[in-house]
């Protein structure tokens, strides 16, 4: 008996022995997941016995001899589990930290710290306390053209505060306008002058220490299209890797190297940005641990590889989405860079550090659910989706929640390795555009980073550059100012089109930041007018200027309008509501049907090779001289049977999936009707 015999039988495998007959052991523990149905091994139970008897024969066995280089470490390294997994490269199994010294807690930023300075404020390196959790806004700066055609700059960074104030324009019933403030605190507000080195000072930086102390960090941009993801991200892995590649100079440190791997979910599929866009299969393991199965991953000892890596994966993901009639901003792209120890004199290695950048899907694209194509909808409620199930699992890390809902998607299933364990950090950075056309999308922005934080453990403690919880400007709910003038520039540089452009950006510092904004006052102007208004007529559904019926569209128009009473409005916005309400809900079933066919239509294929293979062995018995022309016809029958039940059961499946998407079709058309009804009251 072979050792490729003999570890199928004591895996209970035998019934494979003539698929794998002949084979190399080498070329037999070198196998992976995705080729066990080559070999007919299609039953799930049967692929995770395989699998662990392929494990389990690797420790017997060693490595292949001529393991050298990082895409020959195969069974060692990354074929079975890509990067993110399985017990091979289970972090928490790791021995002890790299490096000697107790975790960095993230510190309050040198940039904040300046301004605070400027402003004559007290300062001191003080510390955010234990939370695992940092959000910072960044602010991109106006551009040429948003200048050119008088876009205005409505969003203001108090970076001494970390606080952004936004100044929303709205029309009172008179239809005169005033700017409505919102204001937000979070631990850093940078604005359009911080630089991408002083954001990886922010950011990253504290997290490149927590890897090297057997942890896990993540930093995610979120932001809508265009407010500054991938100008952000780009940079950071670049800063990071040659921080770490210092660090693994270190004599302690030889045995510890870095490898990076980029991939993109798109939908709820995933490629490789670093292997010509392969498809990637998402499974979970014996372990119910999710793994990206096939990542490819690069060693990397020079921070140019890293540069060229990042140049490469970003082409991957604007080639892919040409070709998939999308754009870089509905998919999530993921840079992982993991540290790995090499044990057993260089044969194994372990994973012993990870961190994860992130570049969200554009967060504006989770609200075209109501779109006129059907597939722009379902890639709409899978970003909406997403993105709402990170927001969930990082507040429930932060809190010690027990229950952590990384099965909500697609990405949060990849990443909840990287966020479990209390050495986990994760830093958001909440992407913003300056300008007024943008602002509803700033402030969703704003409140989604506001959510992430508002469960954290020191929410209660911290109180930023002066502003404490006990303020009521602390919370943004409560921090509202509306004032009648347009915002001062809080350059007090009058309006935005004085700066001068720089490469088609506006970016010029101001001398000096102007003294502390009159909040107070502004508050209580806000409050009065909220009573004046209190005894005025309802005003009308305010609108987004431009839409249909909407406030400024008609006023300017001179359109009048139908006023229509509270209670027919009340009526039509929650039948809406009640309507979009279900049409979520069938959505977020369709998307699981739609893996759950696909995954059905895989089986039937690999039951319909089985048969195939059943078939052609029966013709060959049949042919043989005395053969049982009784036993060809029964199990010809019963081959028949099978093919029939397997079609039966994918079509059922198909017809009930058609009815839902009919279902839907119906529902979005009559929620975009009634979208328009409520616009035109
Ligand atoms: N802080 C900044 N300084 C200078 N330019 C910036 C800054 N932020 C963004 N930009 C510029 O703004 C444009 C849009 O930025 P970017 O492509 O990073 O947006 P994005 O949020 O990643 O968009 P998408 O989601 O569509 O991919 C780019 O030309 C970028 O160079």
């Amino acid at each position: 008996m072979s050792r490729v015999d003999s570890w199928l039988v004591t895996a209970g495998l035998s019934k494979y022995r003539t698929a794998f007959a002949g084979m190399h052991e080498q070329f037999f523990l070198e196998l992976m997941m995705q080729d066990f149905v080559k070999y007919g091994v299609v039953d799930q139970g049967d692929k995770h016995r395989l699998y662990k008897a392929i494990k389990q024969a690797r420790a017997v066995v060693g490595p292949c001899e001529d393991a050298q280089d990082s895409s020959s470490f195969s069974y060692s390294n990354y074929d079975l589990q890509g990067g993110s997994g399985s017990d091979l490269l289970d972090l928490d199994a790791h021995d002890g930290d790299l490096i000697e010294g107790p975790i960095q807690p993230f510190q309050v930023s040198p940039v904040g710290e300046a301004a605070r300075a400027a402003a004559g404020q007290q300062q001191g390196g003080q510390q955010l306390s234990d939370s695992k959790i940092r959000v910072v806004v960044r602010k991109r700066p106006i551009n040429k053209k948003e200048v050119e055609r008088g876009d205005e700059d409505v969003v203001e960074m108090d970076m001494r505060n970390s606080c952004v104030l936004v100044n929303e324009t709205k029309l009172k019933v008179d239809l005169t306008k005033y700017a409505e403030r919102h204001q937000f605190n979070f631990d850093e507000a940078l604005d359009e002058y911080v630089t991408n080195d002083q954001v990886y000072r922010v950011t990253v930086e504290p997290l490149v220490h927590t890897l090297f102390h057997n942890g896990k960090a993540t930093c995610f941009a979120y932001g809508q299209t265009g407010s500054g993801k991938t100008h952000t991200m780009s940079p950071l892995p670049i800063r990071a890797a040659a921080d770490i590649l210092q660090y693994l100079v270190r004599p302690e440190l030889r045995d510890v190297s870095l490898f990076v791997s980029c991939f993109e979910i798109y939908g709820n599929k995933c490629f490789d940005l670093l292997n010509m866009r392969k498809k990637l299969n998402i499974l979970e393991d014996g372990k119910k641990k999710v793994c990206v199965v096939g990542l490819k991953e690069h060693t990397v000892n020079d921070v140019e590889v890293v540069k060229q890596l990042i140049e490469e994966a970003n082409h991957r993901r604007s080639v892919g989405s040409t070709a998939a009639n999308a754009d870089s901003s509905r998919s999530h792209s993921i840079m992982q860079f993991a540290l790995k120890r090499f044990i057993a004199g260089g044969a194994h290695c372990r994973l012993v550090g990870k961190l994860s950048f992130i570049d969200l899907a554009g967060s504006e694209r989770g609200a075209d659910t109501f779109d006129n194509n059907r597939q722009t909808r379902l890639e709409g409620a899978e970003i909406n989706k997403s993105l709402l199930a990170l927001k969930e699992c990082i507040r429930a890390l932060d809190s010690d929640a027990r229950h952590v809902p990384f099965r909500g998607s697609k990405l949060t299933a990849v990443l909840r390795d990287s966020f479990v364990g209390e050495t986990a950090r994760t830093v958001m950075i909440a992407n913003i555009s300056p300008t007024a056309t943008c602002v509803e999308h700033t402030l969703n922005t704003l409140r989604y980073a506001d959510r992430v934080k508002e469960l954290r453990k020191d929410k209660a403690e911290r109180a930023p550059g002066g502003v404490t919880p006990g303020d009521e400007m602390y919370h943004a709910a409560a921090q509202r100012a509306a004032v009648n003038l347009p915002p001062p520039n809080p350059y007090g540089g009058g309006s935005s089109s004085d700066l001068s452009s720089h490469d088609g950006l506006v970016l010029q510092r101001p001398p000096a930041l102007q003294p502390p904004m009159q909040q107070q006052a502004q508050y209580q102007q806000y409050q009065q007018q909220q009573r004046s208004a209190a005894a005025a007529p309802l005003p009308p559904r305010s609108r987004q200027p431009g839409m249909p019926g909407g406030v400024a569209g008609g006023a300017e128009a001179g359109i009048m309008h139908e006023w229509s009473s509270p209670e027919e409005l009340y009526d039509e916005e929650a039948e809406e509501e009640e309507l979009e309400h279900e049409h979520g809900e069938l959505m977020e079933s369709i998307l699981e049907d739609e893996e759950e066919i696909i995954a059905l239509h895989r089986q039937q294929i690999e039951d319909a090779m089985e048969i195939v293979r059943r078939e052609m062995a029966m013709l060959q018995e049949v042919d043989q001289p005395g053969s049982s022309i009784d036993q060809y016809v029964d199990s010809l029958e019963a081959v028949l049977a099978q093919k029939l039940d397997g079609i039966r059961k994918l079509q059922g499946r198909l017809d009930r999936f058609k009815n839902k998407l009919r279902q839907e079709d119906l529902m979005s058309r009559t929620v975009q009707k009634k979208q328009s009804t409520i616009q035109r009251i």
